[in-house]
């Protein structure tokens, strides 16, 4: 007899950062407890999570991503491709990061995030896109993107967050940055780094903004206007104190729809790598995401 599709699938990167199967296990153990029946799956190779997520049964009513941000950046891909019927998502954060994890404030323990999966409440989780493809947190041009290319996986899975200090110290000293310029809502903006993000917490439970969270609407645009050593040191003190927007060189703003340009500028999406474009970044679906 085919196998039925539990209502709950797993599915983890078996790369991400501080993956652990224990913790898949534990998870699967304290929903059974509660009456929940789930399957577990690994990925093969990226990419397979957007395709999975894409084409699972309708039976199945939520979608565990057991990943970082690029793991559930895939994920929401594929919910966004069903146009509608998706599932609600779920995550057990592994990763070096996960940045929407803290934003939504989810448990890091396999039982507490059972528990929460057999409560079922859900909130909205309001996407953004770029061209045609989402993100979940933010989309970014210039200093930091220039960072998240120079880290590649071995060397994230290595060394964790210490991968992404040493790279952006290397880089913020050799001074190779370059100009980005950014329209945003018909204005033009010349800057170093500009983020637009639909959430508050940016690199970690550190926020970028105060004025939008990842299930409220509303996308920021937060700009740095230049990337000398002295300016990022003085940013990533006030972005670890949360009082980024008192820094001169940031400006935070609200905005309906961006583009980036700029001579040999590299982007980002949810902390990985994205080949530059200058599609439209604007506010995206909303997807329902455990809470
Ligand atoms: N089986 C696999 N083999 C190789 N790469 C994979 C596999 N499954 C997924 N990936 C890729 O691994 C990348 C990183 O995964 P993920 O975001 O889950 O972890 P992370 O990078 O450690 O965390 P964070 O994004 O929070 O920093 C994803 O972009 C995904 O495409």
């Amino acid at each position: 007899m085919p196998h039925e599709a539990a209502p709950i699938l797993v599915v983890a990167n078996p790369v991400a950062g501080n993956f652990n199967y224990r913790h898949l296990m534990r998870l699967a153990e304290r929903l059974d407890r509660l009456g929940l029946k789930s399957d577990i799956w690994l990925t093969r190779y990226p990419g397979e999570l957007a395709d999975i997520a894409a084409e699972l049964s309708p039976s199945v009513r939520t979608l565990v991503v057991g990943g970082g941000d690029g793991s559930i950046n895939e994920a929401i891909t594929g919910i966004i491709r069903r146009g509608g019927d998706g599932p609600a998502l779920s995550i057990l954060p592994f990763g070096t990061a996960n940045v929407l994890a803290h934003e939504l404030g989810l448990p890091f323990s396999p039982e507490k995030l059972a528990e929460r999966i057999a409560a079922g409440r859900t909130t909205p989780l309001y996407l953004g896109t770029v061209g045609e493809r989402p993100f979940s947190l933010m989309v970014s041009a210039g200093f930091d993107a220039d960072i998240v290319h120079a880290v590649d996986a071995p060397f994230k899975r290595r060394w964790g967050k210490i991968a992404y200090g040493w790279r952006g110290l290397t880089l913020a000293l050799a001074g190779t940055g370059r100009d980005v310029t950014v329209t945003a809502d018909g204005e033009t903006i010349r800057c170093r780094i500009a983020v637009v993000t639909t959430a508050r917490f940016y690199g970690g439970p550190l926020a970028i903004t105060r004025h939008t969270r990842a299930t409220k609407p509303g996308l920021r645009l937060v700009t740095l206007a230049d990337d000398r050593p002295a300016t990022l040191l003085r940013a990533a003190t006030a972005l670890a104190l949360g009082r980024l927007d008192r820094l001169a060189t940031v400006q935070d703003r609200a905005v309906t729809e961006v583009r980036f340009s700029g001579e040999g500028i590299r982007m980002q999406i949810d902390g990985d790598r994205l080949e530059t474009t200058d599609a439209p970044v604007r506010a995206g679906p909303i997807i329902e995401v455990i809470a």
